[in-house]
């Protein structure tokens, strides 16, 4: 049955768009932020100023800074905080939950703590019982909320969680497919974003377009070879969640994580270069935590790696292209 209330716990550009999202279907939502000047902001201001510009709330949409208010608004709760974030949020979340909780999420990254997938972290922390989904796939916020064509899939083990998740965010310009590969879905939006740094680097040095398709293509490999390991699904990888947001987010300037590496490419330190874009850019966490898994599980991903050296131990952007392109030659289709 479809619920017609969400809480929505995270009130950045992304957490606002879908709260706009799902009002538009019709949903009674309420956004919860953390910070409760800006939630006065947000709601004396009927629009998220700071992080989604020019998208008006509907009326059947609230704000608030109690999460307690929040967890009681609805049994059902989607988390777009960032994932530095999603773990605190849950704890936090967890003693005011109703014992029927549906927890979804759209945040895309590992738990920093340990590199394990968010899906473990919510059924740690809550039960194996509890309905979990994660929504993913090339959804820009501002596009989503200028209404233009976007299509997301929303990946559950519980096909009625997801049927009803589809439900409430569809509308003819929002079309939501659903999935049983949790895993895949959450690999795909997470090391995307990696990909997403190494291709803004090549730009940012003056490299082309070839080198674009290459870093897209190889990319890619490495994210089935991780994603395969860690038991998703070979065609949630070629799908939305997988190729489609890596095009997008390699690709489109809309991208922080795309125009933190073209600012790193093109000599610009780490940390203005972050300070002027002033939003999350989750590849830099993904970048070690994808790092580290590949290390765990014996898995060969050149490009994450040269990331990685880029982002934490100071590799110049052109020596991390010359050890890529130096590598011994082998065949494409090797696995490893
Ligand atoms: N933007 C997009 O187009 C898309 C984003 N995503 C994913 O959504 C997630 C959120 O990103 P996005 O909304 O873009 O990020 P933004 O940079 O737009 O906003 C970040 C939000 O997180 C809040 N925040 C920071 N720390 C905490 C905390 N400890 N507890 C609660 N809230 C906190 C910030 O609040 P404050 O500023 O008040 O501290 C702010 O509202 C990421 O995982 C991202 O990859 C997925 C698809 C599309
Ligand atoms: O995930 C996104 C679109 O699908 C947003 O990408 P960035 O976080 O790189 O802006």
């Amino acid at each position: 049955m479809t619920a017609r209330k969400i809480g929505i716990l995270g009130a950045g550009s992304w957490g606002t768009a879908l709260a706009i999202q799902a009002a538009r279907t019709g949903c009674d939502v309420l956004l919860w932020g953390h910070h409760p000047q800006h939630m006065d902001v947000l709601a004396g201001d009927r629009e998220n100023k700071r992080y989604l510009p020019g998208a008006a709330f509907p009326a059947n949409l609230s704000v608030t800074a109690d999460l307690r208010e929040a967890s009681r608004f609805s049994d059902l709760l989607l988390i777009a905080v960032p994932s530095h974030a999603f773990k605190a949020t849950l704890e936090q979340l967890k003693p005011f939950a109703a014992d029927n909780i549906k927890i979804a999420w759209a945040t895309k990254g590992f738990n920093p703590d340990n590199g394990s997938l968010l899906h473990e972290l919510v059924t740690s922390l809550f039960s194996a019982e509890t309905p979990v989904a994660v929504l993913s796939g090339p959804t820009f916020a501002h596009e989503v909320a200028a209404e233009l064509p976007t299509a997301i899939t929303i990946a559950s083990p519980q096909d009625n969680f997801s049927n009803e998740l589809t439900h409430l965010f569809h509308s003819n310009r929002f079309r939501t497919y659903t999935s049983t590969d949790i895993i895949g879905v959450e690999v795909g939006g997470a090391v995307k974003n990696v990909m997403a740094i190494a291709a803004g680097i090549a730009d940012g040095l003056g490299f082309g377009a070839n080198t674009r398709a290459a870093l897209i293509t190889r990319g890619l490999t490495e994210i089935i070879r991780l994603g395969l390991r860690l038991g998703g699904h070979q065609e949630t990888f070629m799908g939305l969640a997988g190729l489609g947001d890596l095009i997008l987010t390699c690709t489109d300037n809309q991208s922080r994580n795309r125009r933190l590496g073209i600012a790193l490419g093109r000599g610009q330190a780490l940390e203005p270069a972050m300070r002027e874009i002033g939003q999350e850019v989750e590849g830099v966490l993904a970048a070690k935590e994808t790092y580290l898994l590949a290390q765990k599980h014996g898995i060969d991903m050149p490009i994450t790696e040269q990331a990685f050296k880029v982002l934490y131990e100071d590799l110049s952007p052109i020596a991390a292209v010359q050890n890529l392109l130096s590598r011994e030659l082998k065949s494409e289709s090797t696995g490893q």
